[in-house]
């Protein structure tokens, strides 16, 4: 069995009448990387937040390594947490920040701050005041600071917001190094979808203060939607001739001439030949699943297809 490090049954978070989070029932499994997907506003920070004790909760029930209660704070120590941007000094280094903290959680460890610096790759930068960091490089550090307890579980809401390209795949990267080398459990919300779709083996979507969805990677590629999709030569014609010979079929146009069709997929043969048939060139025409951010689109922006 795999061993379960957060559960929560029925977590409520309320103010006033309004509901944060509402009935959260979830439990994070050894090993997962698992992403928690909203919209801004759907309650994926009160959840880590109640989680790290930022906030009490409502209602309901909690336990971190399998504690509840009173012991839960010292559980809690297992899990570094980055939830909010790291409070860190503009004049001190990295290395004399890292350094404070270092003091201030009573680690006894010196060394823990160069190795801390080694695994966010900052060491050649350790020297650099803080307030001349980039983005990408801050964020590294906060990740430093929430790895010096050597955590057995990460919580990180939003580590690669305000991140270019290349800083989102440093700490996406780092994240899966921790995970597969160190055995780090790790819990991440964030709003760049394909980017938890790639490291993610586990999706939790949130819509309005509930989980609406829970699901793995494998179960999110066999129940998403499959569509039709193919670049013709002319996409008014094609659309005609679509429209013509089969009723009822929901297809969009794409950019760049293609064509996605979402239902029918059993007559994709007919499909192909009639617009063949009519002199339309088809390019690519393929089956495909959607990915994570049109599912997830799909799932809290309205559409639903179950
Ligand atoms: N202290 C508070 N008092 C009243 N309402 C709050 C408080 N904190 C959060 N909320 C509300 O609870 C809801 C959930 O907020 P939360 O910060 O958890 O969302 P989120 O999914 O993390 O969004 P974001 O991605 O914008 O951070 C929001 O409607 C927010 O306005």
């Amino acid at each position: 069995m795999q061993d379960i490090i957060i559960k929560t049954r029925n977590l409520n978070k309320k103010y006033n009448d309004f509901y944060a989070i509402k009935d959260f029932s979830f439990e994070l499994k050894h090993g997962e990387i698992c992403g928690i997907i909203g919209k801004n506003g759907a309650g994926k920070s009160t959840f880590f937040k109640s989680l790290s004790g930022q906030i009490f909760p409502t209602s309901g029930e909690m336990e971190i390594f399998n504690k509840t209660g009173k012991e839960i704070l010292e559980a809690r120590k297992r899990i570094g947490f980055m939830i909010e941007a790291p409070e860190f000094f503009g004049d001190f280094t990295a290395e004399q920040n890292l350094e404070y903290f270092r003091r201030q959680k009573g680690i006894p460890e010196k060394n823990i701050v160069s190795k801390m610096l080694n695994i966010v790759e900052l060491e050649h930068r350790s020297k650099k005041k803080f307030k001349e960091y980039s983005m990408g490089m801050k964020q590294r550090l906060g990740l430093a600071l929430s790895l010096m307890n050597n955590p057995d579980c990460l919580i990180l809401d939003e580590p690669t917001n305000g991140l270019d390209p290349e800083g989102r795949n440093d700490i996406k990267r780092l994240l899966l190094k921790l995970n597969r080398e160190n055995n780090v459990t790790i819990m991440i919300s964030s709003h760049i979808l394909t980017e938890i779709e790639a490291i993610g083996s586990r999706f939790v979507f949130v819509k309005d203060g509930k989980i609406v969805k829970d699901l793995s990677k494998e179960e999110l590629y066999s129940t998403s939607r499959k569509a039709i999709k193919f670049k013709v030569d002319n996409t008014a014609k094609a659309t005609q001739v679509l429209e013509r010979e089969f009723t009822g079929i929901e297809y969009k146009v794409l950019a760049d001439s293609e064509i996605i069709i979402y239902n029918l997929l059993e007559k994709s043969p007919e499909i192909n030949t009639k617009l063949a048939s009519n002199g339309i060139l088809i390019y690519n025409f393929t089956i495909e699943g959607e990915n994570l951010e049109e599912y997830f689109l799909d799932l809290i922006g309205g559409k639903s297809y179950e």
